[in-house]
């Protein structure tokens, strides 16, 4: 615009024969002028539209927070997301949330909250991880006759009664969900409230963690946002395919099947030894501890765990899986041989993974940290609840992603 006012300054102040010429480049000059405002508002608008495209960050509550996995994995997800809210029952739970993320969730049963109260945060992402005990396979599986199973089911029922019903929703959940009278439940009020869905079953050992722990995800979008790969639409999957493939539509009939061997995952995986904290320590104890570890104790055997103090955490001692315990689960025991001279369990001297090396294997960042008055039973029993950010980061990116 300097240039055309500077080209009306020649023109004016030139021969008077040319007059005329500087009336049309005047109003040039208005025209441009009007132009600039016009560019001006166009750049606004665009703005704005790039604001409500996506470039303003999604308002997302996290519902049963427990120790911020879902946070977690919106951060490695690298989503444009702000946690508005995060919810949980739970104090001990909320004491670690707090002091990994600086905020503590509202602190109350999710089951007395109300449309208001949603609608209050703005919110248009929910992500849910509620109690999976009503559908464990060595529960009861009493699903939705389970008390631990009514605020879920209430919190979904609030969605057509909310003045600003969520866009998006993610659920996870254990193997055994997606046949629940509860999950048909959900499907029903989804599809009544206009959201499309796609479902997935899951494992890390499917995105490079040597460890399996398949898990039920349900991704939601209400109408007219959609998903990448509408062709998925209702269907469950069990291959992460379509997370990481940009032409995953010409797999279909592949992603639907159940997977087909682990064993070929497991070869593409990571070393364990990335993920233990302890190896140098179970090196030097060679033949005290064996360097084995064990995973999938049933719950009641970490009664035997005690926590000794945080100065303590590094200790091998704590980590020893006692004799009698060996005698008697031995069996059900899930445990990673590294000495395949020795036979027998008791041989073998078999050590926990530490809290640390399960955060490891869910994935949880480095900075992740419990404070020091949580005892190691209470870490175990947070991180046994906790989901795997290696598997929720891709479908979560995958959630936000707007199709072109
Ligand atoms: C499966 S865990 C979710 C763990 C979480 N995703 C994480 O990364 O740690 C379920 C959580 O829901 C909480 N919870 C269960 N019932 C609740 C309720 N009615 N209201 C609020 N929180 C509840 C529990 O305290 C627990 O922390």
């Amino acid at each position: 615009m300097a240039t055309a006012t500077s080209w009306t300054a020649v023109v004016a102040h030139g021969d008077s024969g040319y007059e005329m010429v500087v009336v049309v480049v005047e109003e040039l000059v208005v025209v441009l002028k009007e132009m600039v405002v016009v560019e001006e508002l166009v750049v606004v608008l665009e703005e704005m539209v790039r604001e409500e495209e996506g470039e303003k960050p999604w308002r997302v509550l996290e519902f049963y927070s427990g120790i911020g996995g879902m946070r977690y994995s919106l951060v490695k997800a690298e989503v444009n997301a702000v946690v508005v809210e995060a919810f949980d029952i739970n104090d001990v739970a909320n004491d670690v949330y707090q002091h990994n993320f600086g905020h503590r969730p509202f602190q109350g049963n999710i089951q007395s909250l109300s449309a208001a109260d949603l609608d209050s945060y703005g919110a248009n992402a929910w992500l849910l991880s509620p109690p999976c005990q009503p559908y464990t396979r060595q529960g009861l599986q009493k699903q939705s006759g389970d008390a631990r199973a009514s605020s879920f089911l209430k919190i979904l029922e609030l969605i057509p009664q909310t003045m600003q019903p969520p866009s998006m929703l993610f659920v996870e959940n254990v193997v055994g969900f997606e046949t629940s009278d509860t999950h048909a439940k959900m499907k029903e009020i989804l599809a009544n409230s206009g959201f499309v869905t796609q479902e997935f079953i899951l494992s890390p050992i499917q995105f490079g963690v040597p460890y399996s722990r398949p898990r039920y995800f349900c991704l939601a979008k209400r109408k007219p946002l959609s998903f990448e790969h509408k062709v998925f639409n209702n269907m469950l999957l069990q291959y992460p395919g379509p997370l990481l493939e940009p032409n995953a539509t010409a797999m279909i009939n592949k992603w639907v099947q159940p997977p087909e061997n682990f064993e070929k995952d497991l070869q593409s995986c990571e070393p364990v030894e990335r993920f233990l904290e302890l190896k140098n320590l179970s090196n030097q104890a060679d033949d005290k501890i064996g360097s084995m570890v064990v995973t999938n104790v049933p719950a009641d055997c970490s009664a035997a765990l005690e926590f000794t103090g945080d100065e303590d955490d590094c200790k091998m001692d704590q980590y020893v899986v006692p004799m009698n315990l060996i005698e008697r689960w031995g069996s059900a025991m899930g445990i990673l041989p590294k000495h395949k001279e020795k036979t027998s369990l008791k041989e073998q001297g078999l050590r926990y993974f530490t809290p640390r090396e399960v955060a490891n294997l869910h994935s949880f960042p480095e900075n992740f940290q419990f404070p020091k008055h949580i005892s190691l039973r209470q870490r175990y029993a947070l991180l046994g609840n906790g989901l795997s950010i290696a598997v929720v980061a891709p479908l979560l990116r995958y959630l936000f992603a707007q199709p072109s």
